[in-house]
């Protein structure tokens, strides 16, 4: 399957095999992923409970033959015989109540046992889920809303739970106790009533094999409405601002209850399934029981059978309601807990960007981080490389993006690149950092193409500001020193300060310990940028990649601020995009693009000469600048 199929639908659901999947399936693959999750002690949990279950099981099914015992006995003497020496009915009374006894103290030893491997797993599917989450390409993340993506990490966690207690609570020993079971029946020497209970196990069978198939879409339709309703959520609240000044909370509240009742169908849908399991059980349990009893009554009237016996196997088909209906339950717990975990697995069966750095992050771009001053950090980064593009071509789906776009950056010099909205300027920055794979050309960096290099080894080198500062729910000192090599208090302070940011950290009480709010919303546009310009210099690129970096900043702070980052990233490869074309007026060369493709090319100057559409932009420009 190539990999553009397997990319997720809107939904939640990958549009791979997985979704595809029929219910057993999934469950055979969420056993094999839980496997393999499964570290050493929850493994012994596990053995230790499989071991209880099944001695409770035994015991279980083999108290009523002491019970028979006991009848038989006293139905030969009259009489428990409770005069000299432990009489043989004493002893099977005491044996029916142990084994009963045993097997449910047994029984209860398994979920304080199942408990702590419950937890592990859960967590570290969770764990798996989100580490394979950040190694997936933007691709996926553009097409997949975040909330439906948490929604199927939690439900990842929920359906561990129900798969566990499905198969160690129900299915397994029931498993045990109706084998046990048959195997008892099978000595009474009453072979119609064997075939008679044999028929009922096959149409119980028949039963959850039909009806667990519509119970997986059921449950299925639930996890994506759930997930729906999540993402409706998320979306909102990360819009908050908009959503209040729009007025738009009714609509943000209509959207969702909308979602609950779409979800609220599915649920009744799904419980009704469930009942129907329940009752078409209960039905075949009757029809059993009242054959076998039928045919036992029979067999002690023709005397085949002793008393006991018939009490026995009335016991024993009483027995097999409980194993049976818990059966059925832990099939449909197992089929549903499946179903919960079929996102996280339609997730990790996505292919990743490629293996992840090890270490800590930016580890290998200079060990000397923790000390300096941004001219000593510049002295300390690895080469900058080349940079060269040939008939580079870049579509987004189906729209064509980029066009026989050719460039060459030498190691060190800047290019710059400039042109309308929705020219396609950022999309060339994430090609070269493989946010977005290209589509025919070559992309070279140190004459490597791009696409033959690991994601994780190119952005390593690379310092990156985008057109959004994305700033994480932290202090302004964690978001500056996020993803770069350990660095002290100092080297961070001196990176926020070449980033414009010493005014601010004056005048705040708690300077760089300020917590930024989420997506850095305690802080003005501008700030945020200045955050993460400061990023990028404690990062001590080799390449560095600004895409609008100081749009919100004002002429002057920005003239500042890029003159400073000049200064600190001396020495480095430099592509930039900006609408303000004072600010790529230094660069080596500069890149006019217009609709995906090169419309100009050269200095400033160069280009200012040749009156084209950069010589109008730049006058358009100096004409609205303030004196
Ligand atoms: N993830 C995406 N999926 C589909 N289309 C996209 C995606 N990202 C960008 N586009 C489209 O690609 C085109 C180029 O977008 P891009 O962001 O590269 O332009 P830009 O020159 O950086 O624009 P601006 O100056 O407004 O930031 C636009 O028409 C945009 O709608």
């Amino acid at each position: 399957m190539s990999p553009q199929n397997r990319v997720p639908d809107r939904d939640g659901n990958p549009r791979a095999e997985c979704a595809r999947a029929g219910s057993l399936s999934i469950t055979r693959e969420s056993l094999r992923l839980l496997y393999r999750l499964a570290d050493r002690p929850t493994c012994w949990r596990l053995a230790a409970a499989v071991a209880a279950i099944a001695a409770s099981s035994i015991l279980a099914a083999l108290a009523p033959l002491a019970l028979k015992e006991l009848i038989d006995a006293v139905a030969v003497t009259g009489r428990a015989d409770l005069g000299d020496g432990p009489p043989f009915a004493l002893l099977a009374g005491a044996l029916y109540l142990a084994a009963l006894g045993g097997s449910r103290v047994l029984a209860e030893i398994r979920p304080a046992l199942t408990g702590g491997a419950e937890q592990q797993l859960a967590g570290s599917i969770r764990q798996a889920g989100f580490a394979h989450l950040l190694r997936l390409p933007m691709a996926f993340h553009h097409d997949q809303p975040s909330g439906s993506l948490l929604q199927a990490l939690q439900h990842a966690g929920a359906g561990t739970r129900m798969l566990l207690m499905a198969l160690t609570g129900s299915v397994l020993p029931v498993v045990v106790e109706i084998a046990c079971i048959a195997v008892i029946l099978a000595r009474l020497d009453q072979p119609a009533l064997a075939v008679c209970i044999l028929l009922s196990g096959a149409a119980h069978a028949v039963l959850y094999a039909r009806l667990a198939a519509g119970l997986g879409t059921r449950s299925r339709d639930v996890v994506q409405g759930s997930a729906r309703s999540h993402a409706i959520v998320a979306d909102h609240l990360q819009h908050l601002e908009m959503v209040k000044c729009q007025n738009a909370e009714p609509d943000a509240c209509q959207r969702l209850a909308e979602s609950t009742d779409a979800e609220r169908a599915h649920w009744a849908r799904l419980h009704r399934q469930r009942s129907r399991i329940g009752i078409a059980s209960t039905g075949i349990f009757c029809a059993a029981w009242a054959c076998s009893m039928t045919l036992a009554g029979l067999a002690v009237r023709d005397g085949t059978l002793s008393v006991g016996g018939f009490v026995l196997a009335n016991l024993y088909v009483m027995q097999l309601v409980r194993p049976i209906e818990s059966l059925g339950a832990g099939v449909r717990d197992l089929v549903q807990g499946s179903e919960w975990l079929r996102p996280v697995l339609g997730m990790l069966n996505q292919p990743t960007e490629g293996p992840a750095l090890t270490g800590p992050a930016g580890a290998s771009s200079g060990a000397s981080a923790s000390t300096g001053t941004a001219a000593a950090s510049a002295a300390s980064r690895s080469s900058p490389p080349s940079l060269s593009a040939r008939s580079l071509c870049l579509r987004h789906g189906d729209r064509p993006v980029l066009d026989a776009v050719a460039f060459d950056v030498a190691a060190g010099a800047t290019l710059a690149i400039v042109g309308p909205s929705g020219s396609g300027k950022s999309s060339l920055l994430r090609a070269i950092l493989r946010l977005k794979e290209v589509e025919r050309g070559d992309l070279l960096l140190d004459g490597h193409p791009i696409a033959d290099l690991p994601p994780a080894s190119i952005r390593q080198q690379v310092g990156f500001v985008a057109q959004e500062a994305a700033l994480l729910n932290a202090s302004i000192a964690a978001n500056i020193a996020f993803g770069n090599p350990p660095s002290s208090d100092a080297a961070i302070l001196a990176a926020a300060n070449t980033a414009g940011l010493a005014d601010l950290l004056r005048s705040l009480p708690d300077g760089c310990s300020t917590f930024v709010g989420e997506r850095g919303m305690k802080l003005s546009g501008g700030e945020r940028q200045r955050v993460a310009i400061a990023r990028a210099i404690l990062r001590r690129p080799s390449l560095l990649i600004l895409d609008e970096a100081t749009s919100m900043l004002d002429a002057a702070t920005e003239s500042h601020v890029m003159r400073n980052l000049r200064e600190a990233c001396r020495g480095c490869t430099t592509v930039m995009a900006a609408h303000r074309l004072s600010v790529v007026a230094h660069a080596d060369e500069i890149l006019v693009l217009d609709r995906g493709r090169v419309a100009e090319r050269g200095t400033h100057l160069a280009l200012l000469a040749a009156g084209g559409m950069y010589a109008r932009t730049w006058a358009m420009q100096a004409e609205s600048a303030p004196a």
